[in-house]
This record gives C-alpha cells, sequence and structure tokens, in this order.
C-alpha cells in the first residue's frame, strides 16, 4: 500500500519531477537553442559584411565567394540545430507523458476500487487524455524555452554591447518591462486555467452519464430538460475557455506593444546617430555596418521573450493538469511495475492448496471497521458461505480477500503467500463485460482459451443457442446490452469455467435468477468446486448445501470478538478471540 501514498505535494513538484526525468534531452535541446542564436549571430554578421564590403566598401558588385559560403554553412547550421532543439524536446515530451501515462496507470491499478469507483469513468479518460497531454506543451517548448529566454537574448546583448554599447543599454532597460507584464496576466492565467480543467472534468463526466443513460432519459420523456442541462454546462465551459482566449490575447498585446516600442527606440536613435544628430557616446562612431548590423539583431532580442509568452500558457495549462494529478500519483508509480508479472504469472494450479484467514478485520479507510475476527482455514475442494443482513460488509469481505481494499488488520494467504497478489477470480454481483465479442469477453480470464473450449463450456452453461446462429465473434453490447441478468451471470462464470483459478469469490450469484438459470448456476458450481476453493456471499439456501464452512455474519461480528457462527451440519468455523 506504499505505492497509495501521495508523494506529491503538489503540481510544481510533479513538473519538476517529470523535467528531471527529461533533463538529459531538454538539457540538449537548450544547448542546440543557443548555437542556433551564436548561428544567428553570426549569419547577420557575415551578411551585414557581405553587403558592406560587396555593394559600399568596393566600387561595382563583388561579392566575396569565402563570405557567401560561410553565409550558406552558418545558415545551414543554424537551421540544423533549430531542428534538432525541436527533435530533442518534442522526444522528451513524448517520454515524459508516456511514463506519466504507465504512472497513472500504476497508480489506478494500486488505488482501492472504492476510491476509483468515486470518480466518473469520463473524467478518468479525461485525466487519461487531456491532462497528460496537457504536458506536451511544456516540456516541448516552455521548458527549453525558460533558458533560452536567458541565454538567446543575453548573446545577442553581448553582441549589440560590443558593436555599440548605448544601443544595448535600450535593449537592456526595455527587456524587464516584458516579463513583469507578463508575470502580472500569467497569475490571472493560471487560475483560469486550474478552473477550465475541473470544468472540463466535470462537463465530461455529466456528458457520458446522459449519453448512457440516453434510453432512460427517452422514457421519461426528460430529453428537453437533459439537453437545456448540457447546454448550460456547456456554456459555462466555454465562458471559461473564452476568458482565458482573452487573458492569452491581452498578453500577447502587452508583448508586442512593449517590445515595438523598445525596437522603435533602438531605430531611431541609429538613425539619428547616423545622421550626425547625436554627438554622445559611440554613437558618433555609428556605420551602415554597426548599425544594420543592431537593428538585424534587435527583433531577435525580442524573439525569444515572445516565444516564452506564447509558451508561458502551455506552463499555466500543465500546471493546472498537474495540480490535478499529483495527489493521485507518487514517485514509486513511476518505477517498473515489479509486482505486476508476479500477480500475472502464476497459473492456476490443479494440486490441492491452502487458504489460511485468519484475525481478518475488514472496512473503508477513515470508517469504523465493519467485521473484524474472522477466521478460516479452506483447502482445494472446499466452499465458505458467508451471509448475514444488507450492509454488514459481506461484499467488503471479498473485495478484501480480492486485494481490491486493504486489510484493516489480519490477513488471508494462499500457501503462505498473500492470497491478494495471487491470480483468483472474483464475480461481483454487476457483471461486467467489454464492449467486444463474446470471444474477446471469455479470453479475458482465459486468453489461451480454443473455439472449441468455449463453445463446450457455453454449452455446460446452457448459453449454447446464443452463439449458435452469429457464433462467438458476435459482438455483446457494451455492459453486457442484449443479456439478461441471468445470462450475464453464466458469462462470467464461463470464464471461470475455461481458467480456474485456486479460489474463486461470487457475489450472490444466483440472486434474481429465474429458477433454470439458479439450476444451471449452482449445478456448475458444484462441477467446479473439487478443482478450487469457493468463497461464495450467498442467502440462498441451495447453495448452502455447497458449504464446508459458514460465516453466519452479524452485527456483533463488527467487533474484535468474532461471533461468527457455523452453520448446522457443517465444519465449525474457528473462533480466535
Ligand atoms: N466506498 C465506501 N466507503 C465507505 N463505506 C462504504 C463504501 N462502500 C460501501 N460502504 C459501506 O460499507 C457497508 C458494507 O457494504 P457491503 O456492500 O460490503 O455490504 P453487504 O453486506 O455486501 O450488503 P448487501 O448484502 O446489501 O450487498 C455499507 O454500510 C456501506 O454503506
Amino acid at each position: 500500500m506504499a505505492a497509495m501514498a501521495a508523494e506529491f505535494s503538489s503540481g510544481p513538484e510533479l513538473l519538476r519531477f517529470l523535467s528531471q526525468q527529461q533533463q538529459h534531452r531538454l538539457r540538449l535541446a537548450v544547448a542546440c537553442g543557443a548555437l542556433a542564436t551564436a548561428c544567428l549571430i553570426a549569419q547577420w554578421y557575415l551578411l551585414c559584411t557581405l553587403l558592406f564590403q560587396g555593394l559600399l566598401a568596393t566600387p561595382g558588385l563583388t561579392l566575396s565567394p569565402v563570405l557567401l559560403a560561410a553565409l550558406v554553412a552558418v545558415m545551414l547550421l543554424r537551421l540544423g540545430l533549430l531542428r534538432a532543439q525541436e527533435v530533442l524536446a518534442s522526444n522528451a515530451s513524448t517520454t515524459g507523458r508516456q511514463a506519466l501515462r504507465r504512472a497513472l496507470l500504476q497508480s489506478w491499478q494500486h488505488r482501492p476500487v472504492y476510491q476509483l469507483a468515486q470518480q466518473s469513468p469520463a473524467a478518468l479518460a479525461s485525466q487519461w487524455l487531456e491532462d497528460v497531454d496537457a504536458f506536451d506543451g511544456y516540456l516541448a517548448r516552455y521548458w527549453p524555452q525558460q533558458y533560452l529566454t536567458v541565454l538567446a537574448p543575453l548573446l545577442i546583448l553581448l553582441a549589440v554591447l560590443y558593436t555599440d554599447w548605448l544601443a544595448g543599454l535600450l535593449l537592456l532597460c526595455s527587456a524587464p518591462l516584458i516579463p513583469l507584464f507578463m508575470a502580472l496576466v500569467g497569475m490571472g492565467a493560471e487560475q483560469l486555467n486550474q478552473r477550465h480543467f475541473l470544468l472540463r472534468q466535470r462537463l465530461a463526466g455529466h456528458f457520458l452519464d446522459r449519453i448512457r443513460q440516453l434510453a432512460t432519459i427517452k422514457r421519461l420523456q426528460a430529453v428537453a430538460a437533459s439537453r437545456a442541462e448540457v447546454a448550460s454546462r456547456s456554456d459555462q465551459y466555454r465562458q471559461v475557455v473564452m476568458r482565458t482566449l482573452k487573458v492569452a490575447f491581452l498578453s500577447s498585446a502587452v508583448l508586442e506593444f512593449f517590445s515595438s516600442v523598445a525596437i522603435a527606440s533602438v531605430a531611431l536613435y541609429i538613425g539619428f546617430g547616423l545622421l550626425g544628430a547625436i554627438n554622445w557616446g559611440p554613437a558618433a562612431g555609428l556605420t551602415l555596418f554597426s548599425g544594420l548590423f543592431i537593428l538585424l539583431l534587435a527583433p531577435e532580442f525580442f524573439q525569444p521573450l515572445r516565444s516564452f509568452a506564447q509558451f508561458y500558457h502551455d506552463k499555466a495549462s500543465a500546471l493546472a493538469a498537474a495540480n490535478q494529478l499529483a495527489p493521485l500519483l507518487s514517485r514509486s508509480d513511476f518505477q517498473p511495475a515489479a509486482a505486476d508479472t508476479a500477480t500475472t504469472t502464476t497459473p492456476a494450479a490443479p494440486v490441492v492448496q491452502q487458504l489460511l484467514i485468519s484475525q481478518l478485520a475488514v472496512g473503508y479507510p477513515g470508517a469504523a471497521r465493519l467485521q473484524a475476527g474472522l477466521n478460516a482455514r479452506l483447502h482445494t475442494g472446499q466452499c465458505l458461505l458467508i451471509s448475514g443482513s444488507s450492509g454488514l460488509g459481506k461484499t467488503t469481505i471479498l473485495q478484501t480477500l480480492a486485494g481490491l481494499l486493504p486489510a484493516c488488520s489480519g490477513s488471508a494467504r494462499l500457501n503462505q503467500q498473500p492470497l491478494a497478489t495471487q491470480v483468483m477470480a472474483y464475480l461481483p454481483q454487476q457483471p461486467w463485460l467489454i464492449a467486444g465479442s463474446w470471444a474477446d469477453n471469455l479470453r479475458l480470464l482465459a486468453p489461451e482459451a480454443t473455439e472449441p473450449q468455449m463453445r463446450q463450456v457455453l454449452s455446460e452453461l446452457g448459453l449454447a443457442e446464443l452463439v449458435a446462429e452469429s457464433g462467438l465473434y458476435r459482438q455483446i453490447g457494451e455492459q453486457g446490452q442484449g443479456l439478461s441478468g441471468g445470462q450475464l451471470q453464466r458469462v462470467q462464470l464461463a470464464r471461470v469455467l475455461l481458467a480456474p483459478t485456486a479460489v474463486v469469490l461470487l457475489d450472490e450469484p444466483t440472486a434474481s435468477l429465474d429458477n433454470q438459470s439458479r439450476d444451471i448456476v449452482i449445478n456448475v458450481l458444484r462441477q467446479l468446486k473439487p478443482k478450487t476453493m469457493l468463497i461464495i456471499v450467498s442467502h440462498d439456501p441451495a447453495l448452502q448445501a455447497l458449504a464446508d464452512q459458514h460465516w453466519q455474519l452479524t452485527a456483533a461480528t463488527k467487533d474484535a470478538t468474532p461471533g461468527l457462527t457455523a452453520a448446522p451440519a457443517l465444519e465449525q468455523v474457528q473462533h480466535e478471540a
């Protein structure tokens, strides 16, 4: 359960961690960007020299071939460096997002089901897709740019200062204004982005619910009301998106204004300097060469700042997504899942196995324990029946045994290994099927099952007719639509029959079944019993006949004193007070 601890205390911490993981590529991208700036300075320098020497200093048009070749080489080198920067940063982003998605999967895997069930599937899908994709701009653009915003203008400033310190000073004075205004605008953008993400997740959940319940909504004639509700939610989302866009446009306008003013002031200085109107400082020494060189470099000085402002919104989006994901993730989620292989490779062994449940207490974290002092010793071929009135924690016991919930105390060990880490079948009250064919659904638990095996099992379960005509590759509707409750239960059992596991947990397998389906299910369980250990939650008297041990839960068994009773003629459950 250590993996469940939320080690990332905040979104910025998660962002830092992700960029640290990719720092090798990202630093190389920054180095390429800085070198590309150096090439840019060399490019303008060579161009000015070519023009000055070829057009003005010597009579006639004589362009030096060496300078020309150097100019082309520098331009090509710069293009190559820019491309390398882009590829490195984009690879860092792809790898970072892949790692994030893997970590999210691990986190979902480690989180107890009751926590996952609190979130709508659409919100989870939105986390998986949009929230993770929001990191793209941060890693591929913002991260390298935050360093290039300092490095590139610094290199250009040094070149300008070297050529004419007064022009350099003008650029230096105007530069800090831009980040200052950007920071002010950016703070607002961050809050808006946060709201934007929350609203999108809620809208996704709301919309999916309506789509799922489409038939019910039509039956209740609530289509108009639903449409109005979706429209109103979408409108709220639209308003937040528009506000975010307004902030983005405002920040661009601020930046354009200040950089235009700064470039104009440098141009004025050079113009008046060349006309001889300024006789102060280095102005008197200005030439057409130095003037042109500075004028070409001035917009380049602001370009990294402009890009930074543009990418600042990538950071705001990534931060909002990181704030959503940080509480769900821990550093251990980013490590390869060692436990996965252990849980997926253990095949069902036909030999006799031993299950020892000792002093098990179950409940939901943060709430009072539901049951405590549960003890049992089972071996292959035995069945434990759990019964008791509603709400006493029968399903919770099964979920704890299945490892879907942490035990409050005590243990359940199969052949001395924790049961929760072993492969087992758990058939919940609500059967779950994936959108796919019969074969897809059966092979979820039995990937090796052949067609004849699947047909044989379906026929044992009285489902042969359903696949007789259209075959095993006919699609089953999502969540088993088109199948009755009894048929769904039998599809669940078919999976277990195809790949029996050492322990099979069943939650009310015969509840709300017609007599015929119930008889089939009980008969199949009877056949299954010698090959496995059955733990069944049920009140069905017919299933009591299968049971070797019985936990009769009562309100009193909530406390540490077990109070479990054995059913007549059944093996007494061990009590260890
Ligand atoms: N996610 C949860 N967080 C906290 N308590 C929960 C959660 N889910 C269920 N409970 C509570 O745990 C108690 C036991 O639930 P459980 O489903 O295990 O009962 P049960 O004996 O299987 O009931 P039933 O026979 O009606 O299926 C209930 O009181 C329920 O309200």
